[in-house]
């Protein structure tokens, strides 16, 4: 796992690793340099040409390092430097070092077309020491940035773009963000994706003992952490050891969501499972789920009635349910008498958002997974993306609940303030029925006794590996929800291999 560090603690494990090291501040910023030459010459030939764009702070002065760095690998490489501001020492060291290597044009003005002899433009205007939005003369120059037909890469994080708060003028639009050793807060921020583009963390050695001590609330997911939670089965384990789970899906014309979360959930790993569902879906759910028992409603088209709730170990509910007037009741019945935490999707979180009164009733330790749609309904509208983290955060303490928000970073938000992105999943996983795979993970972990936040981190980061590996083998574009239910053996193999 990877902790997600705000700019002043940034700025703290930076001081600590030159105190500690100890190294010199001009040399970590040299080792800066080289780890991001290193992923740019595995990437580009020396037939680019390239320009610098380079501030007067350390993220100017790591521009001016890699300017050095790239000429000796020979690049042709020219520095456009933006004057104002105090020089930092290693920027101005960084610049006579440069001193009859590489050509420096200072720009003043954004009259000329600046750009349009190079290939390749690295920001290097402004890193995590931006205090305000960009204006005048770094402003228009990022927009001309912007604008030319290059291939435009970010040293550390683009110019203009805050590290942890909103971030507002005009802001680098980065193809790669190439960033130090830890990702950005932004970075896992929907609005920011045209900003950052694809990014990737090059190491440069900042302290280890410095990051395992620091408290943070924000943690990217890595398949070690992973590893660590997933539990091996042992020789005399039986059914009974991996729970009893209830899954209550689906209703007339929405059978395959039960189907698809039963069968997510089987391969999750669950001992046992039953399915509640209307008479219509009697027929199909047996002969497409040979593995689990079924248990009917009295209503042929929908949920009205609940089963002997004792046996269960957990329940999922919510995928295909629809919102009868019935199935509201028998959900609300389903909260009061399961005390034990449960998965609860698709709509059964709309009945929860159009039944207020029902939030009071969900069982702590529960998990949520809404997708956007489904958060604003239960959360309200929010003004930008640092907003709807802190509404997740709320929601997941108000209810002592576990908040899945469910997009291209899935954010896991713990009742105790904590916010998980996951490193996995793909854009063909926009696709219907993958939440409904999600929710059958979900429940079968929950079942086999992992905690509510473990069942989460590990439940949406196997889903998206699944997706993951499913991409690899039919292509975005083709995959279904079917798809990710195949390959979840395999994600399950990988992650604990
Ligand atoms: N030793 C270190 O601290 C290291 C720092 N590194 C680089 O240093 C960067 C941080 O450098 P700095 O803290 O010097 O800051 P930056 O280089 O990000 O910004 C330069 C300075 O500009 C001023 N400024 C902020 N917002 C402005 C605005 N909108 N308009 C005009 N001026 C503005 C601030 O005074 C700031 O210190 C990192 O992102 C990374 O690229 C790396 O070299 C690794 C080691
Ligand atoms: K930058």
């Amino acid at each position: 796992m990877i902790k997600i560090l705000s700019a002043q603690q940034i700025r703290a494990l930076d001081a600590y690793t030159i105190q500690h090291e100890p190294i010199s501040s001009i040399d970590l910023m040299e080792r800066a340099c080289r780890a991001f030459v290193g992923w740019f010459t595995e990437r580009f030939d020396e037939t680019q040409k390239v320009a610098i764009v380079c501030g007067t702070g350390n993220n100017g002065g790591d521009g001016l390092g890699i300017a050095r760095l790239l000429k000796m690998w020979g690049y042709p490489v020219s520095v456009l430097l933006i004057r104002g501001g105090t020089d930092t020492e290693d920027f101005k060291t960084n610049l006579e070092r440069l001193k009859g290597k590489v050509e420096v044009i200072e720009i003043a003005s954004t009259d000329s077309d600046l750009f349009s002899r190079y290939d390749i433009v690295i920001d290097a205007i402004f890193g995590s020491g931006l205090s305000r939005p960009a204006e005048g003369i770094q402003a228009a120059i990022i927009q001309q940035m912007n604008q030319a037909d290059v291939i435009r890469i970010a040293v550390d994080i683009p110019s203009g773009l805050q590290t942890d708060k909103l971030s507002q003028g005009e802001i680098f639009k980065a193809d790669f963000t190439i960033s130090f050793q830890l990702p950005k807060l932004a970075f896992f921020l929907p609005a920011n994706h045209a900003s950052v583009g694809e990014w990737c963390l090059v190491d440069i050695g900042l302290s280890k003992a410095f990051i395992k001590e620091i408290s943070s609330s924000h943690f990217y997911l890595t398949s070690k952490y992973i590893r660590r939670i997933l539990k091996p089965r042992s020789k005399f384990d039986h059914k009974g050891t991996y729970g009893h789970a209830l899954l209550i899906a689906g209703s007339y014309g929405k059978i395959g969501a039960a189907v698809l979360s039963g069968r997510a959930l089987l391969h999750a790993g669950v001992g046992l499972l039953t399915l509640h569902i209307p008479q219509c879906g009697y027929s199909i759910v047996q002969t497409s789920l040979i593995e689990a028992m079924v248990d009917v409603d009295a209503h042929e088209h929908f949920l009205t009635t609940l089963p002997s709730l004792d046996k269960y170990t957990t329940v999922g509910v919510g995928p295909g349910l629809g919102q009868d007037a019935l199935t509201i009741k028998a959900f609300g019945k389903l909260l009061e008498d399961f005390r034990k935490p449960m998965v609860i999707d698709a709509d059964g979180l709309n009945i929860l958002s159009a039944n207020r009164e029902l939030l009071r009733t969900v069982s702590p330790g529960s998990i949520l997974t809404p997708h956007p749609k489904e958060f604003e309904r239960l959360v309200g509208k929010w003004s930008d993306d640092f907003d709807r983290l802190e509404k997740q955060k709320a929601l997941a303490k108000q209810l002592k609940s576990v908040v899945v928000l469910k997009g291209a970073y899935t954010s896991i938000a713990s009742p105790d303030g904590m916010v998980y992105f996951n490193s996995t999943g793909n854009p063909g996983m926009a696709t219907g029925g993958t939440g409904d795979v999600l929710t059958g993970i979900l429940t079968g972990l929950l079942a086999q006794g992992y905690s509510s936040v473990d069942a989460a981190v590990t439940g949406v980061y196997l889903h998206g590996l699944a997706g993951d590996l499913a991409a690899r083998e039919k292509g975005m574009i083709s995959l279904i929800a079917s798809d990710v239910i195949d390959f979840l053996p395999a994600a399950f193999k990988k992650a604990m291999a």
